[in-house]
């Protein structure tokens, strides 16, 4: 790719595509197809028109590019900071607002490069046992005593209790709940178009966080005093460590820091790592052939422990067949179709000319389903993931580059965890055989995966 950084040249060499209504753009309809079902389709309906990896289009309020194809991923990717810097919606921006208030854009950027060390496979080991504690505790209070059950809202209550647990110690089901409702309002309102009156969606997520945050500061203020009392372990969480870490000039964050850290990682993790772990149990009970391995492979791993004797780092070592699933599944159904990225220089990509200022949008979906990166792409195929697996830039639940998921691994960890807890105890079989599935802005099923379970013989 040739990129110069003066203005372009030539003006009309801008990207192709359409703006549509003034403001609200194409908005509605990038949000429509996914409510419908289609998510790839806002996409897939313009790389055809327009036969060209990027395509002009007006998202959220803004000018923006869609860059499409292994292609598009790789530039955005390996531009950070260079060409292009993290964006977020102005929804985004305004409903984190201390972020913008207390961190200059240097000064998160160091942060960021933090959060990865809070949340790397070796700060996370000593956390597998509890998630097996919390996942078994899940399974017998909500799942043995069933023989019904709805699989997204139950997902999402076993990945907001091990956050809750896991970054900040707390393990009162009270305290959780009281936590849980403004969360599912937040996540709700959090990419949205950006109308603040009362009863709109932002809205409503707008007061939801700024009543998470109080709550949040509060919690930051009592576990530092524990800490110098010696009545908290630096270990004992993320909160912990993120009080005691310091920055390569010896600086600790500060409190509000903290508070965006932790509910950026709540956030980040809330409906995602839920929505992989209901599509997981989806594409099990459509595909027995699957199942049957995956549960081969964890009743290995179970007649291997001692009784009692809790998940650890070399059991998830040895769930790859298991993984390999998860991943084509989060091909199929990625948690996140995508994220923004702003122009800092002028620059041209793939002949088009991208001005300063522009957002871009990389997604998911422009490589997970294109038969040029994975054969008979609608095939369910764990396979494609043995040995070097995908090629780069075309398998990118996670995103790529410096700005990759800082949760990738902690979301690995809980949804093997998860996997295993549940194949061991049931099948399942789909009570809607043909249960649509919504993405808004997260693919979920229409009516929250209900299935039957059958419980093995114990
Ligand atoms: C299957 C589960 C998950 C998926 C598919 C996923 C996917 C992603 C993607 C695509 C991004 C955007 C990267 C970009 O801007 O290009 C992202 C960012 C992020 N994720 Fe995840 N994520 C998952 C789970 C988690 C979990 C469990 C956590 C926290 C424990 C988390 C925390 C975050 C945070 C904090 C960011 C923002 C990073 C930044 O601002 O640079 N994610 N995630």
């Amino acid at each position: 790719f040739i990129f110069h950084r003066h203005k372009p040249q030539i003006p009309g060499n801008l990207p192709p595509g359409k703006t549509g209504l003034p403001f609200i753009g194409e908005s509605l309809e990038f949000l429509s197809t996914g409510r419908k079902g289609y998510p790839e389709k806002f996409i897939y309906d313009r790389m055809a028109k327009y036969s060209s990896k990027v395509f002009k289009t007006s998202l959220l309020g803004e000018s923006a590019a869609v860059f499409c194809g292994a292609a598009g991923n790789k530039f955005l990717f390996s531009n950070e900071n260079k060409l292009v810097q993290a964006w977020w919606p102005s929804s985004v921006d305004k409903i984190f607002p201390s972020s913008l208030q207390t961190s200059s854009k240097e000064e998160s950027k160091k942060m960021r490069k933090l959060l990865p060390g809070f949340m790397k496979p070796e700060a996370l080991q000593r956390y597998i046992g509890i998630m097996d504690t919390i996942a078994q505790r899940h399974m017998e209070s909500d799942w043995d005593n069933k023989q019904e059950v709805t699989v997204f809202p139950l997902a999402k209550m076993y990945t907001f209790w091990l956050a809750c647990r896991l970054f900040l110690s707390i393990e009162d089901p009270e305290h959780v709940a009281k936590f849980a409702d403004p969360f599912n309002v937040l996540a709700s309102g959090i990419i949205s178009i950006p109308i603040n009156l009362p009863g709109t969606p932002f809205n409503r997520a707008i007061k939801a966080s700024n009543l998470i945050r109080k709550d949040l500061r509060a919690i930051i203020k009592q576990r530092k005093l524990d800490l110098a009392e010696n009545k908290a372990s630096p270990t004992q969480d993320i909160l912990s460590y993120m009080l005691l870490t310091t920055d390569d000039n010896g600086q600790h964050m500060n409190e509000m820091d903290i508070a965006d850290k932790i509910l950026g990682l709540l956030i980040g993790g809330h409906d995602t790592a839920s929505a992989a772990i209901t599509f997981v149990v989806k594409y099990l009970a459509e595909l027995p052939e699957v199942y049957n391995e995956v549960l081969k492979e964890q009743m290995e791993i179970a007649k291997s422990k001692a009784p009692g004797e809790l998940l650890n780092w070399e059991d998830i070592q040895k769930m790859r067949y298991s993984w390999n699933v998860a991943c084509e599944v989060m091909r199929l159904a990625p948690p996140l179709q995508g994220a923004f990225r702003e122009a800092i220089n002028d620059f041209i990509f793939a002949g088009f000319s991208i001005p300063k200022g522009w957002k871009l949008y990389w997604s998911a979906n422009s490589t997970h389903r294109n038969p040029e990166c994975f054969p008979e792409p609608e095939k369910f195929d764990p396979s494609r993931f043995d040995g070097a697996g995908p090629a780069p830039y075309t398998f990118v639940p996670f995103g790529g580059g410096p700005r990759m998921c800082p949760g990738k691994e902690y979301a690995r960890l809980e949804i093997l965890v998860f996997m295993h807890n549940l194949v061991r105890r049931f099948k399942w079989e789909k009570l809607l055989p043909n249960e649509k599935i919504i993405v808004d802005p997260m693919p979920i099923p229409a009516k929250g995966l209900p299935v039957r379970l059958q419980h093995h013989k114990r």
